[in-house]
C-alpha cells in the first residue's frame, strides 16, 4: 500500500505562534503610536493570512493609518520573526516523528509564507515534515481554496491523507479537499468544536498518532511497510 499521508497547519496545530505574530502587530502598532493589544486579543485575528491579520489589527486600532494598509502589511513582514515566542506545543514533534517512523510522510499546509514557516518548523525540530504549502505558494490561493491542500500533498504521493488544523478555515478546507479533519482544541478556533464537524478532536498531541490511524481507515498501531 501507499505510504498514508498526513497534512498539517502550522499556526495554531503545530506551533503556539500566537505572541510571535503579536509581537510583531504590537512593534508595528508601536511606529505607529498606538497601544499594544494582547495575545488573547490577537488570536482572534488569525486565521486567514498574515495580510488580513494586519487588517483586523488596524481595525480594531482606530482604522488603516495614512501610510495605507499595503505599507503596513510590508512593515509587518519586516518586524515578523516566526522563531521569537513560538513553541511547538506539547507532543508534536514527538507525535509526528512517531508517524514518520511508522511510514508515514508528513507535509505542512499553512497561510503563512514558505520562508517564515520553513523557519520556524526547522528552529522547533519538525525534520520529518517533508513539504509545505505556504500562502505565496499557489497564486491568488489562500485556504480553504482546496489547491492549497493539494499542493502540500502532491508531493507527498498517492496513499491515503488525513488533514489537521485548528481553525474553521482548516475544516472548510478538508471539505473543499475532500480530507477527513482531524481537529486540535488548544489553537485559535472563533467558535465551537462541534460546528466543525470534525472526524475526531484531540486536546494534547499524544492522541495524534491513533487518530491519524483512524482516519486514514489503518489498523491499530498499523504503518505503511
Ligand atoms: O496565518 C494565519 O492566519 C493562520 O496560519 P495557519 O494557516 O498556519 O494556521
Ligand atoms: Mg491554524
Amino acid at each position: 500500500m501507499s505510504a498514508p499521508r498526513l497534512i498539517c497547519d502550522l499556526d495554531g496545530t503545530l506551533i503556539d505562534s500566537a505572541a510571535s505574530l503579536c509581537a510583531a502587530g504590537n512593534a508595528l502598532l508601536a511606529e505607529l503610536g498606538r497601544p499594544p493589544v494582547t495575545v488573547e486579543t490577537y488570536k482572534t485575528f488569525i486565521g486567514k493570512g498574515m495580510d488580513v491579520q494586519v487588517e483586523r489589527l488596524l481595525a480594531h486600532s482606530g482604522g488603516a493609518p495614512e501610510a495605507g494598509l499595503e505599507a503596513c502589511r510590508r512593515r509587518f513582514r519586516e518586524l515578523y520573526d516566526p522563531t521569537a515566542h513560538s513553541r511547538a506545543y506539547p507532543g508534536a514533534v514527538a507525535a509526528l516523528r512517531r508517524l514518520a517512523a511508522e511510514g508515514w510522510r508528513i507535509g505542512v499546509c499553512t497561510q503563512k509564507p514558505q520562508a517564515p514557516a520553513w523557519r520556524v518548523l526547522r528552529a522547533l525540530g519538525f525534520d520529518m515534515i517533508e513539504s509545505l504549502a505556504g500562502g505565496d505558494s499557489v497564486p491568488g490561493a489562500l485556504k480553504p481554496d482546496p489547491r492549497m491542500l493539494a499542493a502540500a500533498a502532491a508531493p507527498l504521493g498517492d496513499g491515503p491523507a488525513v488533514y489537521v488544523g485548528d481553525s474553521e478555515t482548516d475544516a472548510e478546507t478538508a471539505r473543499a479537499g475532500d480530507m477527513p479533519f482531524l481537529l486540535f482544541l488548544g489553537g485559535y478556533r472563533h467558535g465551537p468544536a462541534e460546528a466543525m464537524h470534525p472526524a475526531a478532536v484531540f486536546a494534547h498531541h499524544d492522541a495524534l498518532p491513533a487518530l491519524a490511524r483512524a482516519a486514514a481507515g489503518l489498523a491499530p498501531g498499523a504503518g505503511a511497510a
